[in-house]
């Protein structure tokens, strides 16, 4: 994390965890307040709301400029979105399309980062916790791709299981356990509530997730619950990725990554806890930090190839 371009990053991550939780700002609520002035007393929030836009501003457009300068040096690590764009249009973009280009990038890094962070960690911790599902995952991996191929993308209908212990990720612990706060846009009666037009909607995700009535022994990680039914895991998943006119754009692309890094870790590894100086396994607990993002608290786990024969296979991926 030394790498100053990623750290800046980060620190956007950061910044976005603790300004989105909802209730932090009053403004949020009294959008007026946005007009005072920042000598008046309890104003702070507007010292930071310009900090943090400032900070974002610089950590975009600085990655981009890396990005153009290595792109016309040649020296880009290709491929990517905006060396692509800068390449196509020749030098040709005006101010307005840099912009763009910039916020485009910035969206998807911003939106994808903390979000497969959280999702990639929860499927640590389950399979650390459930070593048979693990078993039963890999026996499908090995069985349907066999021992001398890496799975690819195009291998996701071909295993069910794995896609439901993905859909049981995202019902375990969904990355985004409060979704993102929405405000209605007409008047509205929910089960004998009624809600008026404006009125701040705060979905709960996670209870959504975890109501006994639709999943029993909710707490519990079974991805056989779907029964390879991929209407219910798509239902499941939907739920993580919001809801409305700005449910998550990223969506299909993250299903990808998310299949992606979980078939290749299955394919690959053992995952099994961290042991103590005698050798006993250290389970870690499923705690969760709060925030727009939650993430499992901090933990220590084994990752080990399956094999040799493996291990030569990834190596050769990278390298490729
Ligand atoms: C496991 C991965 C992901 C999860 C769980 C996730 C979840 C979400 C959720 C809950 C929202 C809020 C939707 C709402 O307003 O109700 C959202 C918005 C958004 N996501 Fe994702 N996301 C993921 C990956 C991605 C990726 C890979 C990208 C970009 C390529 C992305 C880009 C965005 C953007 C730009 C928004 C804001 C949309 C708007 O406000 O109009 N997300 N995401």
């Amino acid at each position: 994390m030394s790498d100053p371009m990623i750290a800046k990053i980060l620190k956007g991550v950061d910044d976005f965890a603790e300004v989105s939780v909802p209730g932090t700002w009053a403004v949020d609520f009294l959008p007026q307040l946005q007009y005072l002035p920042q000598w008046l007393p309890g104003t702070g929030f507007l010292k930071v709301a310009e900090k943090m836009r400032k900070d974002g501003l610089d950590a975009a457009w600085g990655i981009y400029d890396w990005c153009k300068q290595s792109t016309f040096q040649d020296s880009a690590i290709t491929p990517n979105l905006c060396s692509r764009i800068l390449t196509e249009s020749d030098g040709a973009l005006s101010k307005q399309d840099e912009s763009d280009l910039v916020f485009s990038a910035t969206m998807i890094m911003g939106g994808g980062t903390d979000t497969n962070i959280s999702t990639m960690q929860t499927f640590i911790l389950a399979m650390i916790h459930y070593p048979e599902v693990q078993k039963l995952a890999q026996a499908e991996i090995d069985s349907v791709i066999g021992p001398n191929h890496l799975p690819t993308i195009r291998d996701k209908p071909s295993l069910p299981y794995v896609r439901s212990v993905i859909a049981e990720v995202f019902r375990w612990n969904p990355a985004a356990p409060l979704a993102v706060v929405h405000s209605m846009s007409e008047e509205d009666v929910y089960n004998g509530y009624y809600l008026p037009n404006g009125s701040i909607v705060v979905p709960n995700v996670w209870h959504m997730t975890h109501d006994p009535e639709h999943y029993p022994e909710p707490m519990e990680f079974k991805p056989e619950w779907y029964q390879y039914d991929d209407a219910q895991m798509a239902k499941v998943m939907g739920l993580g990725f919001g809801f409305g006119r700005r449910v998550c754009p990223g969506s299909h692309f993250a299903e990808g990554t998310i299949f992606a890094m979980v078939s290749t870790i299955l394919a690959c590894c053992n995952i099994t806890p961290a042991r103590d100086e005698y050798g006993n396994a250290i389970l870690p607990e499923i705690e969760y930090s709060t925030g727009t993002i939650a993430f499992p608290k901090e933990f220590r786990f084994n990752m080990e190839p399956r094999s040799s024969k493996v291990e030569a296979m990834l190596h050769q991926m990278v390298a490729a």
